[in-house]
C-alpha cells in the first residue's frame, strides 16, 4: 500500500531572523525525497519539526491526508537519524537488534566487519561503524518512512556504496527522506529532489537547475 507523508505551511523564527518561510514536501511508499540546501539553510530544523522536536511558528503535517503531530511518539511511522548518535552507547548489538526486532545474521552478511561484534556494546565501535548501525536501525525496521540526516558523513568509499544499497532496499516499502551534502550521491538515489534555499522548498530535477537556484 503506498502511504503519503505531506508537509506545508511551515514557518520558522529564532528571532528576528526568518529560517523557513514557504516549505512543501512531500514522501511517499517507494521513492527516496532529496533534500539539498547550503549549510545553515534549515534542513535540519526541517526535519526537526516534521519529527516533532522542534516547535515552529507554524506547520501542517498530514499523514494519508490526516493531520499528525509528535511522529516522535509514533516509530511505527517514522524513524529519524538525526546528525548525532541516539542510541545509547552502553546497548550491545544484540539487546539492539532485539530491541528493533532485526536479525543480526542478515546484518552480518551485509557487513561482515560486524562477525565477532554481536555481544559487544557501541562504545567499542569506532564513530562510522556506530553510525553503520543506526542508520541500518532506522532503514530496516518496520515503520513506514525514515528520515535521515547526513547518513554519509564520515564514511568510507565502499560504506558509502552499501548505504545507498540499503536506500534502494529500504524503499521498496517505506518512503525514505535523506539530506546531505554529498549532493551527487543524493542526485543518484533520489527520485524526487528539493532545494531548500531562502526559507523555501525548490522542487529540482537536474545539476543545471541547482545551479541556475545558486547551489553548484
Ligand atoms: N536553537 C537555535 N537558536 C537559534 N538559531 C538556531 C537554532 N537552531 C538552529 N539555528 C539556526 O537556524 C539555521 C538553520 O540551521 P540548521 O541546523 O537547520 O541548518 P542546516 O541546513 O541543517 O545546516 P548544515 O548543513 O550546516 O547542517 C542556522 O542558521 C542555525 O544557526
Amino acid at each position: 500500500m503506498i502511504h503519503k507523508l505531506e508537509v506545508d505551511s511551515v514557518v520558522l523564527d529564532f528571532g528576528p531572523r526568518r529560517v523557513l518561510s514557504d516549505v512543501y514536501m512531500k514522501f511517499e511508499t517507494g521513492k527516496v525525497t532529496g533534500l539539498l540546501g547550503k549549510n545553515g539553510n534549515g534542513k535540519t530544523c526541517l526535519m526537526k519539526i516534521i519529527y516533532g522536536q522542534l516547535q515552529p511558528n507554524s506547520k501542517s503535517i498530514r499523514f494519508d491526508e490526516s493531520h499528525v503531530a509528535e511522529l516522535y511518539k509514533r516509530p511505527d511511522l517514522l524513524l529519524y537519524l538525526p546528525q548525532f548518535n541516539f542510541i545509547p552507547a552502553g546497548l550491545s548489538l544484540k539487546r539492539i537488534f532485539s530491541d528493533f526486532s532485526l536479525d543480526f545474521q542478515v546484518f552480518e552478511k551485509f557487513f561482515p566487519e560486524f562477525n565477532s561484534k554481536y555481544t559487544t556494546t557501541l562504545k567499542t565501535l569506532s564513530g562510522g561503524q556506530r553510525r553503520i548501525i543506526e542508520i541500518y536501525m532506522v532503514l530496516m525496521s518496520n515503520s513506514k518512512f525514515a528520515m535521515l540526516d547526513e547518513p554519509f558523513s564520515h564514511q568510507s568509499p565502499l560504506v558509502i556504496e552499501k548505504i545507498t544499497e540499503l536506500i534502494n532496499q529500504a524503499k521498496n516499502n517505506k518512503g525514505i527522506l535523506v539530506t546531505d551534502h554529498m549532493y551527487q550521491t543524493i542526485i543518484e538515489i533520489s527520485d524526487h529532489l528539493y532545494l531548500l534555499a531562502n526559507g523555501k522548498t525548490h522542487l529540482t530535477k537536474c545539476v543545471e537547475d541547482l545551479k541556475f537556484l545558486g547551489y553548484v
